[in-house]
């Protein structure tokens, strides 16, 4: 891969909660319009990382974080960074679908009304392409003005995305989207996170190595902190160089 194809970096990140090490040096490319999997046992700092690509980190006051996340080369630690804008173009997915007790159409259109955009033809627009992107216009254009939350799990989770969508991101990060998901619904929205890369950047924390293995093009191992193996998706479920990556991918742990 090209330099001019790396969107996010970490440098020497380090992070703590207090005295709890979370972080240690963790050295990271992130290449654009590619899926990019953390994988690695629980606790191992894969949300904790995720989360300092949009500094949602910040929210709690006993986190220190040194080193740098580059964002087209931008330290987003750096002062005189807009959270607000920067949240605008790196949306974040959770875990449990989290829409809105509002209308489909709200959900969708309320972060675009938030950047200042007022027109109803232009929001009417701005919904259907986020719908439609998100993979949820066929089944749910007749019923837009209907309660989000009368929707399935799994309709909710591409809601959920549609709603990153309309702000126009340029990254999505997805923290374990599909574990509250059944099979059915978990493979929608492995289907769609293949589709949005050819628009977006994707980086997905998952628990399950099948789904990194399907989902993504990079793969990034994680244990106590560290970056122990980064690579290409196909090299570190085949041929992995590090030992302790071996032993998780074949279950000897984790
Ligand atoms: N707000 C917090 N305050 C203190 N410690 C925290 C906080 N959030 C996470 N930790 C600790 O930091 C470490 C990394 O947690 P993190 O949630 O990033 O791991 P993870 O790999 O995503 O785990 P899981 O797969 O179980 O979600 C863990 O030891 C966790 O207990």
């Amino acid at each position: 891969m090209k330099n001019e194809d790396i969107i996010l970096e970490t440098k020497n990140l380090f992070l703590n909660y207090g005295d709890k090490q979370a972080l240690k040096e963790v050295s990271l490319k992130v290449y654009k319009n590619n899926v990019t999997a953390l994988i690695g046992p629980s606790g191992c700092g894969k949300s904790t990382l995720l989360r300092c690509f949009n500094r949602l980190n910040d929210l709690l006051d006993n986190c220190q974080i040194k080193g740098e996340v580059l964002y087209h080369d931008k330290n987003l630690y750096s002062q005189g960074i807009d959270v607000v804008q920067m949240r605008k173009k790196i949306g974040m997915v959770f875990q449990h679908p989290n829409p809105f007790p509002k209308s489909i159409y709200e959900n969708v259109a309320y972060g675009p009304r938030v950047h200042g955009v007022k027109d109803k033809k232009t929001l009417d627009e701005i919904v259907k392409r986020s719908l439609k992107k998100a993979a949820l216009w066929d089944e749910v254009h007749e019923r837009l003005f209907d309660n989000a939350m009368s929707l399935s799990g799994g309709q909710q989770q591409r809601l959920c995305i549609a709603r990153t969508l309309a702000v126009e991101p340029e990254i999505i990060l997805m923290d374990e989207p599909c574990s509250a998901l059944d099979p059915i619904a978990t493979s929608k929205i492995e289907s769609l996170i293949d589709t949005l890369k050819q628009d977006f950047t994707v980086i997905i924390v998952t628990h399950s190595m099948q789904q990194a293995a399907r989902v993504s093009d990079f793969t990034g191992f994680m244990y106590l902190g560290e970056m122990i193996e980064f690579g290409k998706t196909e090299k570190i479920f085949s041929a992995p160089e590090v030992e302790l990556t071996n032993n998780y991918i074949t279950g000897r742990f984790g």
